[in-house]
């Protein structure tokens, strides 16, 4: 890993990104790939989903749609310990999902002059759930959870063939859908998912959805911003990143391993450690080098701690750490310093915070009740993780008196021959013949 010395340094936006780029995750070069698999599959349907599969995935399915007794089988086989761990994360996610539902409002303003703000679910959505070099189960939670409690009434899934199981979805992916009651899973992955989606496939009985999320690779993002506008999209969630502000009160064993942890996903993961602690800093990287050497991914933990978007980073003091990872808007910030919500107070963007030596990232994958897919590529500058507001829409409801709108009548009529649009105060003046 990198050691990148600023503590004589405070390197604004475009230093950084120069410093340490974010992973090579072109979404730009990988749209010309993505675009001709959309289109393949608008012109082709069902036949362009299972060649790409072939090509893509290794292995032509049987059937892009998954049976539901096909669901119903790989729920009842599902591991005991793995649909109880299943189990207590759809209950953490549901009842913190639950606490995002915005209460609406009704604003009077004026006798009989109201403006109603409601939320809607939107009424069908497409969930993605990767599959390439991992299996999420653990996604399925995290996109049909916050669907569920927002009320989205038709809720259909994604997620690539996989090729030890003959090009099925894989089983623990269909025994959470299972748990969570989902019966529409499709065998489809990548860009052409995407396309599925927002287009439909009619041969698959797969209406066109209205709403898009999940996770994926570069193919998939680059997919979601080719049809927004088709239907909506939620935030960029790509390769993994987990940035760490630590002072020298943090354990550096537990630092490296939370480092580890993400870099596990992908070789573009980044893992960025940033420090007041020089003593910390080394024995962070000596921990990392020694459990890098042991852990399950070794090769692929290696390429993602040693590539340009992973770092360790000294830093004068705490407040130049928080104002370093602004500036980096990480999908994950773990602060382990002395007093966590003092540094806490000085963050404006992050995917996700967590607080203290026991709440790692891994918590927050899993089981924490937060949701795990967040915004990556500093996306979290602007945007959010998923959550049940995702899936609903503000809408204003206008109700006036006929004493409420003639109070404003002449005020109207007056911004309408302004703007040349003498028809829309004509419109008011109906309703009050002289
Ligand atoms: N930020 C989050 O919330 C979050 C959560 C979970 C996973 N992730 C990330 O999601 C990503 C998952 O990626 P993945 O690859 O494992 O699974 P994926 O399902 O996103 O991608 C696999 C699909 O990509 C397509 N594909 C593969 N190679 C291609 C090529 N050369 N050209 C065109 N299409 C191709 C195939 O259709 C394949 O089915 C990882 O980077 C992981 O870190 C992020
Ligand atoms: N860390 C990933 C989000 O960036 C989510 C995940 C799923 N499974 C394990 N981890
Ligand atoms: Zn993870």
């Amino acid at each position: 890993m990198q050691t990148i010395d600023l503590r004589d340094l405070q390197p604004n936006r475009a230093e950084l990104a120069r410093l340490i780029p974010r992973a090579k995750t072109d979404v730009s070069a990988a749209s010309v790939v993505s675009a001709q698999l959309i289109a393949d599959v608008r012109a082709e349907g069902e036949a362009a989903l299972l060649a790409q599969a072939e090509r893509l995935d290794g292995v032509r399915p049987t059937h892009i749609r998954v049976h539901s007794d096909e669901i119903a089988r790989a729920m009842a086989k599902l591991d005991p310990t793995v649909r109880a761990a299943l189990e207590e994360s759809i209950v953490r996610v549901r009842e913190a999902s639950k606490a995002q539902i915005p209460a609406g409002s009704v604003t009077t303003l004026a006798p009989g002059a109201e403006v109603i703000q409601r939320w809607q679910p939107i009424r069908r959505v497409g969930l993605y759930v990767p599959g390439g070099k991992a299996v999420y189960p653990s996604s399925v939670v995290m996109n049909v959870v916050p669907a569920q409690v927002a009320g989205v009434a038709s809720i259909a899934l994604a997620s690539p063939a996989q090729k030890q199981f003959d090009g099925a979805v894989h089983p623990t992916i269909l025994g959470a859908a299972g748990l969570l009651g989902i019966d529409e899973v499709y065998a489809m992955g990548g860009a052409g998912a995407i396309g599925a989606f927002a287009y439909g496939v009619p041969a698959l009985s797969l209406d066109p959805v209205q709403l898009i999320t999940g996770p994926g690779n570069v193919y998939v993002a680059a997919a979601k911003r080719l049809v927004l506008g088709v239907t909506g999209i939620d935030s960029e969630a790509g390769p993994t990143e987990i940035l760490v502000i630590a002072d020298e009160t943090a354990d550096p064993l537990l630092v490296a391993a939370d480092l580890i942890s993400q870099a596990e996903h992908d070789e573009l993961a980044a893992a960025v450690l940033v420090t007041t602690s020089e003593e910390l800093a080394d024995a962070v990287l000596a921990a990392v080098e020694r459990l890098a050497l042991t852990t399950h991914h070794a090769a692929r933990v290696r390429e993602a701690l040693d590539g340009q978007q992973s770092a360790v980073v000294l830093v004068s003091d705490l407040a130049a750490a928080a104002a370093f990872s602004n500036a980096y808007g990480p999908e994950h910030l773990e602060i382990q310093t002395d007093q966590p919500g003092v540094v806490l107070d000085l963050i404006e963007n992050a995917g996700a915070i967590f607080l203290g030596a026991h709440s790692p990232v891994s918590l927050g994958d899993y089981m924490a009740g937060s949701n795990h897919v967040l915004p990556t590529g500093g996306q979290s500058l602007f945007s959010s993780g998923l959550g049940a507001y995702t899936f609903l829409r503000p809408q204003q409801v206008v109700r006036y008196t006929r004493d409420a709108l003639e109070a404003v009548e002449e005020r109207l009529v007056a911004l309408a021959r302004a703007e040349d649009l003498p028809g829309h105060g004509d419109a008011v003046s109906a309703r009050f013949p002289a």
